[in-house]
């Protein structure tokens, strides 16, 4: 009957018609594993551009690609859940962190671990993004033999995985304080292990879309039995492994520190240095969640979430009509009792659902957080790995970035962050990148409230995805949309443009929290890169036209994305 319903009510959208039982329309999407994304294009080109329905198994879904349709779903502060059908496949493997999670408990984990990308803290991060990257670049040039053509994503991996867990986590897996991240398991080194956690997060992120496209296998106890089912059990371990390892380590740093200072938590600072949120800026979000010391609600925040959350109405809504009644027919003083036990009780009511949400008295876990964080690295490894394909097939490009480069290189007395923030034209090649191949293609929210579009209204209950692949080729603002042109964000060109025109990192209360984390992070890379090496197209990566680009949930090329690596000229590398 409920299905009966959402398809009438999603009559008047176009898409496919007839929803199969169990499988709804996914038949138009089954087909070999490499042509995901050329499928979801020919449904866009024969129903779209328009908002399109597609059910996927039981569930009913509206996919967005216009900006002024994506706009409304992605500013909504209403609109913040995840879909259980989707995401619980990804719950599988990174636990309930922050990508996952929805409503007061994804809010809770939000605030908790924003200052841990705070601008204050990424200063910081910038000194270690281009000591790590300069390393990465000569480790590159070292390992690569000139002009054989590689596959630069395992590469990237690594690096970025490593990034994160001195960032993030505050531990240098190259130092030997961290144990080298402990004893190597079952005979593998650091690098090995990193290698591996690479690979077990590529492989369970394609085991998540695997199970989103068959929706059967969402039943556990059957997705266990099945070969993907064994391997994923494998993955899982793997990463569980190296949260407990970092998880570990860092405890220890923690207990020494404790033990040297002496406030039991190791969090203690000497100076009392805390930046504007009153988060100590020296500690990295890790210390902070393990040394609990993370950023609670206080008593006042938990009234204000209280007033503003749309998912505590039914306790303000009571709460307001009671005192209203109470002042009209009462004396003032009864009113100022009732209203303190009306702030009693709301903060009683909402202290009780904190403590059923986080029974350890902690708003934060840093296990699924820690997972959450290795898993999204993937996101800046593949887009690394699409700019220097663009900047290996867009040799003028690459010139130009390498001039801006070297030029910052050559100026005196800047700090990391400085000299990041210099390299303009880098950041438009990296932002032009991420517009033809915006690594988290698709992502949806389950709609809680009917959403109204320019031209229609989507029902509640339903799964509405934006898929921004197709609205960074929105013609009305991009001109000749294939072509790669990083001038597109100089300044007097985004005038005008669709605030929604361009979202790689989403937009609204959900957006990326680590979207500045990785511009810095990236930028760093391809200066590195472009000091030490000339890029030139890899084995299947010869033409922007051949690039076999595909979706496992994020963007990929098949093949692999491909570079030859050329050391440059004696006079370049002085001067770098
Ligand atoms: C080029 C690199 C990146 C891209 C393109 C990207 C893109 C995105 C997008 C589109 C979302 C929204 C997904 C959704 O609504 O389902 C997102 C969320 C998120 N990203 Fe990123 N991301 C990148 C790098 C990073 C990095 C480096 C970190 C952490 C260090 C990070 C952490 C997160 C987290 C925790 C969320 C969930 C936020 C929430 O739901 O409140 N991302 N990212």
């Amino acid at each position: 009957v409920d299905k009966v319903r959402k398809t009438s009510m999603l009559a008047h959208v176009a898409g496919p018609s007839y929803p199969l039982p169990l499988l709804g329309n996914l038949i138009e999407m089954f087909g070999p594993r490499d042509g995901m994304l050329g499928r979801g294009m020919k449904i866009f080109y024969r129903y779209g551009p328009g908002p399109i329905k597609f059910w996927i198994g039981e569930t009913p879904s509206v996919q967005l690609m216009r900006p002024e349709d994506i706009e409304p779903l992605l500013s909504s502060q209403r609109e913040v859940d995840k879909p259980e059908s989707i995401y619980k496949a990804v719950r599988g493997f990174f636990g309930d962190g922050l990508i996952t999670l929805s409503g007061d408990a994804w809010f809770v984990h939000r605030r908790a671990l924003t200052p841990a990308f705070h601008f204050k803290v990424l200063e910081r991060y910038a000194g270690i993004f281009t000591r790590r990257a300069a390393a990465f670049a000569e480790q590159l040039a070292a390992e690569v033999p000139a002009g054989q053509s590689f596959n630069s994503v395992p590469k990237l991996g690594a690096f970025v995985i490593g990034s994160i867990i001195e960032t993030a986590f505050g531990i240098d897996p190259e130092s030997s304080d961290s144990g080298h991240l402990g004893p190597a398991n079952k005979g593998l080194q650091r690098v090995d292990l990193l290698d591996q956690l690479v690979r077990a997060t590529e492989d369970a992120f394609f085991i998540v879309l695997h199970r989103i496209f068959h929706p059967w296998l969402l039943i556990d106890p059957l997705f266990r039995m099945t070969r993907y089912g064994r391997e994923a059990k494998e993955h899982e371990a793997i990463i569980s492994d190296m949260t407990k390892r970092v998880i570990a380590i860092k405890k220890k740093q923690l207990k020494e520190r404790a033990e040297r200072v002496g406030d039991g938590s190791g969090l203690e600072d000497a100076e009392g240095e805390t930046d504007d949120d009153g988060v100590r800026a020296k500690y990295t979000f890790l210390d902070m969640a393990l040394g609990g010391n993370v950023h609670k609600l206080s008593d006042k925040e938990i009234i204000e979430e209280v007033r503003t959350r749309a998912t505590l109405p039914s306790v303000v809504v009571v709460v307001v009509v009671v005192v209203v009644v109470v002042v009209v027919v009462v004396v003032v003083v009864v009113v100022v009792v009732v209203v303190v036990v009306v702030v009693v009780v709301v903060v009683v009511v909402v202290k009780l659902r904190y403590k059923i949400l986080f029974p350890n008295g902690s708003p934060l876990d840093p296990c699924p957080q820690v997972r959450t964080l290795i898993a999204v690295q993937q996101t800046t490894s593949s887009t690394l790995s699409f700019i220097m394909v663009m900047l290996a097939l867009h040799q003028e490009v690459q010139e130009r970035a390498r001039a801006e480069v070297l030029a910052v290189n050559a100026e005196e007395g800047l700090s990391p962050l400085e000299r990041l923030k210099r390299l303009k034209y880098v950041e438009r090649a990296i932002k032009e990148t991420l517009r033809l191949y915006p690594i988290t293609a698709v992502f949806s929210r389950k709609l809680k409230h009917e959403l109204k579009l320019p031209t229609q209204t989507i029902p509640k209950g339903v799964l509405a995805t934006a898929f921004v692949y197709q609205t960074h080729r929105d013609p009305r603002h991009w001109p000749d949309p294939e072509r790669f042109d990083p001038d597109r964000f100089l300044p007097d060109r985004c005038v005008g443009r669709h605030p929604y025109a361009y979202v790689p990192f989403s937009a609204g209360p959900r957006n990326c929290i680590g979207q500045r984390y990785a511009m810095l992070q990236m930028a760093a890379v391809v200066a590195a890169l472009l000091a030490k090496v000339r890029l030139r197209p890899g084995e299947g990566c010869e033409s922007q036209a051949a690039l076999h680009v595909n979706i496992d949930i994020f963007l990929c090329i098949e093949g692999g994305a491909n570079v030859r690596l050329e050391p440059l000229e004696a006079q370049a590398e002085a001067e770098a």
